[in-house]
């Protein structure tokens, strides 16, 4: 069983973190996973380095992998090798260049806007009326929601609509596929043993779900891209999403563009969900840091529910430094991809030491960017300072890039970052203006599940009361927020969710012939009252 036990308990993340940390090594650790099959972990700049960058294309993905995700993920930019993977991302370049990723911070905003009144419409619709004691809310639901939507608008020009209708057929796919479960994992053992074709024979309900998720992605896919060659769109200079970036380069059939479109979709949502779930937690824990966030948001940016004209620029976010610290530190703390894989396709050098044909090697960000080798005594912290204090002190630094390996380096470093952490700017933002929150227990430690992406195995529970909502007197930028249960000026977004909640409010008497409303809450006994 090798190390195999352990690993499957405490999540390979962690496991190398903790060797990371305590075994002597020189950035690589030898291990036995399950049937004692040889890996090394590789968790120190110069073997990175080697790995990521000089001899990146000596290292791929394992076929099995390949073949075993790509139902899910396409057989896309992220599973492509060599000469393909080399084409393929020269020709889908041009929509991450950060001068047009930058246009999409308004569209980041607007999403994590329509997130936040979402969730607020929902608590009013479980606390009957009003904030509930008992009623909590599972924050990686929301986050998968929303970063959904973003993708869908910022990849595909289309809106998905995952965030208004929690029963939206693709969003619960992908859920139901992520879950791993008991099923998955042992599946995923036994294909060591036994080929793919025959374990996606056997009659079970996990072979069924996975088959009709992928049919469905697949469809789904196809015909988005058919919409978008008939509504002519292409033609617009201005249309840079991936999807007609890539349509435009002329380089992908069809069948590639479906196949990049799935890759797109799932490590483009999954992958931030998790960073913004683990964001969740971490501020949830660190209340100091939550209310200073909240000052930073509070002087820079309009309030998200009450302000649905305003629009927010990659300049407006990029002015706020410890928005920017905070999203590094979750990101360099919880980094979602926690492990991944390669396998050597020739003989090969690592930090000069030979690797022959075959050898599997597992990159590990999580391990890396929590190494106290690299971060100093306090690399287990959630510290956003040490963030700022780092760029005052740029001359004592190890002087290497390859301590911060969330987003990997080198040409299959992740080509969505600069999108990614956009998306998860404006949404944390948003979050911290909107509520003040904290968690259910507040002693709850997460165990880091594997699998796709790591996050917490049993997710991220914030209860729904009053006390979540921002004080006002401590935030006078978001005084609104308080008010929207009282009185509040809303936009024509607001209204169409607040009108959902049948019977919630009335019409307040004092200037009806308003572009907007004034409204005014009903208390919930009010509301049975005049239902009897
Ligand atoms: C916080 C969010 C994200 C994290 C932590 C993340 C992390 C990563 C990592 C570590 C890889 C390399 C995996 C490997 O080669 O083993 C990767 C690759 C990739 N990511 Fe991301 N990612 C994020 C968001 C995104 C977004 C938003 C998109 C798309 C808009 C995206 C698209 C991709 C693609 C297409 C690849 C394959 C690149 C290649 O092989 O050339 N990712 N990502």
């Amino acid at each position: 069983m090798g190390h195999f036990p352990q690993m499957l308990k405490a999540g390979p993340g962690d496991v190398l973190r903790t060797w990371t940390n305590t075994v002597p090594n020189h950035g690589i650790i030898r291990y036995l996973d399950f049937f004692n099959m040889e890996r090394l972990a590789i968790v120190g700049p110069d073997a990175l380095a080697d790995v990521l960058t000089h001899h990146c294309y000596d290292f791929e993905k394992p076929l099995q992998l390949r073949k075993g995700i790509s139902r899910i993920l396409g057989m896309g930019l992220f599973l492509a090798e060599g000469e393909v993977h080399k084409r393929q991302r020269k020709n889908l370049m041009p929509a991450f260049a950060y001068r047009h990723v930058k246009n999409l911070y308004p569209m980041f905003w607007s999403k994590s806007r329509e997130t936040m009144t979402a969730l607020l419409a929902s608590f009013n619709r479980h606390g009957d009326g009003g904030f509930s004691e008992n009623v909590s809310v599972e924050v990686n639901e929301w986050a998968t929601r929303a970063t959904l939507d973003i993708i869908g608008q910022g990849g595909f020009g289309q809106s998905f609509n995952a965030i208004q209708d929690p029963e939206n057929k693709l969003s619960q796919t992908y859920r139901s596929i992520f879950k791993q479960g008991r099923t998955g994992q042992i599946l995923g053992l036994l294909s060591f043993l036994f080929p793919l074709w025959l374990l996606r024979r056997l009659p079970l309900l996990r072979n069924h779900r996975m088959k009709q998720g992928s049919d469905f992605i697949r469809a789904f896919c196809r015909s988005s891209i058919e919409s978008k060659r008939q509504q002519g769109s292409l033609e617009s200079e201005g249309e840079l999403d991936i999807l007609s970036v890539a349509m435009k380069s002329g380089g992908f059939s069809d069948e590639d563009l479906v196949d990049q479109m799935m890759t797109f979709l799932a490590a483009g949502h999954e992958t931030t969900a998790s960073a913004l779930t683990w964001a969740i937690y971490a501020i949830s824990k660190h209340p100091q840091v939550q209310a200073r966030l909240r000052a930073e948001v509070d002087r820079h940016l309009p309030n998200p529910i009450t302000n649905s004209s305003s629009i927010v620029t990659a300049e407006t976010i990029e002015q706020m430094p410890y928005l920017s610290a905070v999203c590094r530190e979750v990101l360099r703390l919880y980094s979602p991809v926690a492990v991944t894989i390669r396998v050597a396709v020739k003989d090969t050098t690592i930090a000069g030491q030979a690797i022959p044909k075959g050898t599997t090697i597992m990159p590990a960000p999580w391990a890396v960017n929590g190494s106290i080798d690299l971060w100093g005594g306090d690399a287990l912290e959630f510290k956003p300072e040490r963030w700022q204090e780092r760029k005052a002190s740029d001359g004592e630094r190890k002087g290497t890039n390859y301590d911060y390996m969330t987003f990997l380096h080198g040409p299959r470093s992740c080509i969505g970052q600069t999108f990614a952490v956009g998306e998860l700017s404006c949404l944390l933002a948003a979050w911290v203006a909107a509520f003040e929150t904290r968690l259910t227990d507040p002693d709850y430690v997460p165990v880091v599940k594997g699998g796709i992406t790591a996050k917490p195995k049993d997710g991220v529970h914030v209860p729904y009361d009053s006390s979540q909502q921002v004080n006002p007197d401590k935030y006078p930028n978001h005084r609104a927020v308080n008010s929207i249960w009282t009185n509040a000026v809303l936009g024509p977004f607001e209204l169409a969710y607040l009108f959902h909640q049948k019977g919630l409010f009335h019409r307040s008497s004092s200037d009806s012939n308003q572009p907007t409303l004034l409204l005014e809450r009903i208390h919930p006994k009010d509301v049975r009252d005049t239902q009897k």
